[in-house]
């Protein structure tokens, strides 16, 4: 999917993956992590989710990567947040108190960029991309990601696959990272003709 896709659909306001509220699948699953207070958690592909302030309001170090500047700006404008910026490892960097925005592409980054990351939240980014750039974002995910870490993934099933979003079926989910993770479908909840699936990976070690 090109930059320039998701690029127009902000700059359009075409944005209805949206959500005004926090997830609910995050809401009552994300205990299911087991996680220390003050744990480092990375949210990919984050757009401007309220769930990035819900995960900061429990304690933990947020570092959220969005490609779109006019969607991490809208971010910290709609939150009356007033962000620090820098610009650094050729990223745009937005931060706030227990809160890091980086701005730029998600193919780009490196493990040291996610040094001490003990949890990932996936919710709408792995279904935002057509299948052959699925392979590349897990591949990606598990080099970057270190060792030990958890992730709570949320994923859509439908019939049909002209996307985005697409549907991602659990035998793809366990192609994609069965092997590196163990994967434990949590919750699924019903969204009109889809099925929102909530899942929970843990590094095998
Ligand atoms: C379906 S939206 C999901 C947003 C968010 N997770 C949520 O729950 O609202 C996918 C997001 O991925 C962003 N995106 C697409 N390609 C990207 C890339 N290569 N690197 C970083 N972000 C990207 C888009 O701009 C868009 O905001």
């Amino acid at each position: 999917m090109e930059h320039d896709f998701w690029h127009q659909r902000w700059s359009e306001g075409r944005i209805g993956f949206h959500q005004s509220e926090i997830n609910s699948l995050l809401l009552s699953n994300w205990q299911s992590l087991d996680l220390a207070e003050g744990s480092r958690v990375f949210v990919p592909l984050c757009g401007k989710s309220k769930d990035l302030l819900w995960l900061r309001e429990q304690g933990y170090q947020v570092v959220g990567n969005e490609l779109s500047d006019a969607a991490s700006d809208a971010f910290f404008k709609e939150n009356n947040l007033l962000p620090e910026r820098v610009s650094a490892f050729g990223y745009e960097i937005r931060s706030v108190d227990k809160l890091l925005l980086m701005t730029g592409d998600f193919f780009a980054l490196r493990p040291d960029h996610l040094e001490g990351m003990a949890a990932v939240y996936d919710r709408a980014a792995l279904i935002a991309l057509p299948p052959e750039m699925r392979q590349q974002y897990a591949q990606k995910m598990c080099k970057v990601l270190p060792e030990g870490v958890k992730m709570l993934l949320i994923t859509l099933e439908f019939e049909g696959d002209s996307g985005p979003p697409f549907s991602v079926p659990g035998q793809e989910l366990e192609s994609l990272y069965g092997g590196r993770f163990k994967l434990t479908r949590l919750q699924e909840s019903m969204e009109g003709d889809r099925t929102e699936v909530c899942w929970l990976l843990v590094d095998k070690g």
